[in-house]
């Protein structure tokens, strides 16, 4: 076991751990030149046009060190955004060290610090690399400043690389043997392994990364999953390099995957113990914290044929993202559909994109709300996770609503916008400190206003310099309320939406303003209000036509008549019916997809 060093890479977003991953995996002799072409460790289509790592993978390498010895080096992938943050601490907990990645020509960033502290809490070994020093702008004399005064962990012997030409890669893995402690454990105990992460594979069944950290796991052994009791006979174990290949045994320390004839990816719960049948081991291991979905949405297809399918598409894409939760629903105007349940809001648009791009699915999704806990006047408490399941207004006693502590980071020139944006945002300032070339700014914030478009306001008024991440902290008292859009009198309730009291009549006048240019004129008046419980706090008019449509017909020619009527048919065919009127669907597309805006 002394040979075998388990690490992750742990960085801010495109600072560069998918970059210098490839590079340790190529340095380890893991792929040839022609694979190294492709991204390796970031292997989702989306993923490598957003250039985010969303699924943990790992590589098992090989490196001969200065000492003259070979070691095991497991490198263990993470993702780097704050949506996924619960995977990075996944990741962290098969390891006993992390290379924390900083550009030296950026600095310390909110999920560097992030990153960081979930290693610490951990008790993983943290080495500080500073990437980019190719770039004329790095500056690693300040990068080292920063994270001794942000993070608080010395950074005199951090390592100062470029992953983009390959200096200080040698310094890394040396580093990694020096500092990082081998895995502890005993070969010679009852089996325990960790699912790290399973995922099913269409011609295997589930896959399960395991981190052993007692005993040993062979094929044709009978293994029991801890949680669910379940027992499976073990097919075949391996490890990644990246790509996957069998061994004839997993022993303590190691990490690497099994395949045990599991059908269903629920049977193999991440987080749970796998041990032997015949010989268990007395407990569990302490698993994950279960993730709860934060931000809410209904999704509903666009032809609602397409309903069956968007419920196939969701349950495939649960096979791989145990965070995705979703319920049946229906709404009036959109018909069928699913409340959706998201860790954020880049979770939230990865799902939809993919159900888009890979299942082909056509959608409309409502606006993202968050979890309200709601008091009732009989004292007993609701959680509300859609405007429709709100409580009428005399039933309530009160509304709280989930706050988030907001860590910010950016240069001094942005500090002044950033401060004003937090304030708009009904944030309430708990700290200002000037690390460096950064400032770090503490906030704290309703989720629901960070949800709305704090990301894109931040990113615009900061010119894409300030940097967030957030963590939940306490559900506070809120004044807030329900404001339905009425046409003609019927609430159409796919448009209703949760706001703060203060922020009602502005965002009631601008959903009415709007609708009332995507109504088409009808027969008749129609109004177009918005409304908290019986009070109107805006209304506009979409006048009657003067004429109908076959008025112009002078009455003569039938078969232009007939021509007439088809059209108008052919445009009904897309119209939902909210009470007596007739809306055309892209008029709740649009409103939905500027409904942020
Ligand atoms: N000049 C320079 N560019 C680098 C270096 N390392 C990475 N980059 C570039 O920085 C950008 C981000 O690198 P990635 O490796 O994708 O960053 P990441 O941290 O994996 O980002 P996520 O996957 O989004 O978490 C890419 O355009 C890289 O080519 C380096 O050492 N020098």
């Amino acid at each position: 076991m002394q040979h075998i060093r388990n690490f992750s890479i742990i960085a801010h977003i495109d600072h560069g751990k998918s970059t210098l991953a490839d590079r340790i995996i190529h340095r380890c002799g893991g792929l040839s030149d022609r694979e190294m072409e492709a991204q390796v460790l970031d292997s989702m289509d989306i993923e490598r046009e957003r250039g985010i790592t969303i699924k943990a993978q790992t590589a098992a390498l090989h490196y001969q060190a200065r000492d003259g010895k070979t070691y095991n080096l497991n490198l263990i992938d993470t993702p780097g955004h704050v949506d996924f943050s619960y995977e990075v601490s996944r990741s962290l907990s098969a390891c006993e060290g992390a290379l924390l990645v900083v550009d030296a020509s950026q600095g310390v960033e909110a999920q560097t610090v992030a990153n960081c502290y979930t290693a610490i809490e951990l008790g993983v070994e943290v080495v500080p690399v500073l990437n980019k020093m190719d770039l004329p702008q790095a500056d690693p004399e300040t990068a080292k400043q920063e994270i001794e005064e942000v993070i608080g962990i010395p950074a005199d012997d951090a390592i100062p690389a470029s992953a983009k030409t390959g200096m200080g890669i040698d310094d890394i893995l040396e580093a990694v043997i020096a500092r990082i402690p081998p895995p502890e454990g005993d070969a010679a105990q009852p089996l325990q392994a960790l699912i790290i992460d399973s995922w099913f594979d269409n011609y295997v069944g589930v896959v399960m990364l395991v981190r052993v950290v007692n005993g040993v796991l062979k094929p044709k052994e009978k293994l029991l999953l801890m949680a669910t009791g379940a027992a499976h006979l073990c097919e075949q174990v391996g490890v990644f390099t990246p790509k996957s290949e069998a061994r004839t045994h997993l022993s303590a320390g190691e990490v690497g995957f099994v395949i045990a004839g599991i059908k269903e990816l629920k049977h193999a719960k991440v987080g749970d113990t796998i041990t032997h049948a015949s010989k268990p081991a007395a407990t569990p291991l302490p698993g994950f914290k279960e993730v709860k979905p934060q931000v809410f949405a209904g999704l509903y297809p666009v032809e609602s044929s397409e309903y069956d399918s968007l419920r196939d598409s969701l349950e495939k894409l649960k096979l791989n993202d145990a965070a995705l939760m979703y319920d049946p629903e229906v709404s009036q105007a959109l018909g069928f559909g699913f409340r959706c349940g998201f860790l954020g809001l880049l979770h939230m648009e990865i799902v939809q994109e993919r159900l888009e791009r890979e299942f082909d699915m056509d959608l409309i999704t409502t606006a993202p709300s968050v979890v309200y806990e709601v008091e009732l006047r009989d004292g007993s408490v609701v959680m509300v996770d859609s405007p429709s399941k709100m409580p009428e207004v005399g039933k309530i006693a009160d509304v709280r609503e989930p706050i988030v502590t907001v860590t910010l980071f950016m240069p001094q020139e942005y500090v002044g916008p950033v401060i004003t944006l937090c304030t708009a945002k009904r944030g309430i300032q708990i700290n200002m400190a000037y690390h460096g070339r950064q400032v770090h700014l503490t906030y704290e914030i309703p989720l629901a206003e960070i949800v709305l478009d704090f990301f894109d306001k931040l990113k615009s008024v900061s010119r894409g310099y300030a940097s967030m991440d957030y963590e939940f902290k306490e559900y506070r008292s809120a004044d807030v309320v329900r404001v339905d859009l009425l046409i003609n009198g019927d609430k159409v309730d796919a448009l209703s939406l949760i706001v703060h009291r203060a922020n009602a009549r502005a965002r009631g006048r601008d959903v009415t303003a709007r609708m009332r240019e995507l109504i088409p004129r009808q027969m008749y008046d129609v109004a177009i209000q918005a409304a908290i419980g019986a009070e109107v706090i805006a209304r506009e008019n979409v006048k009657a036509l003067r004429k109908n449509v076959l008025a112009k017909c002078y009455g003569g020619d039938i078969s232009r008549k007939k021509k007439l009527l088809e059209k108008q048919k052919a445009g009904k065919k897309r119209m939902k019916q909210v009470g007596s009127v007739e809306i055309p669907q892209e008029a709740f597309l649009a409103i939905l997809q500027v409904e942020d805006k």
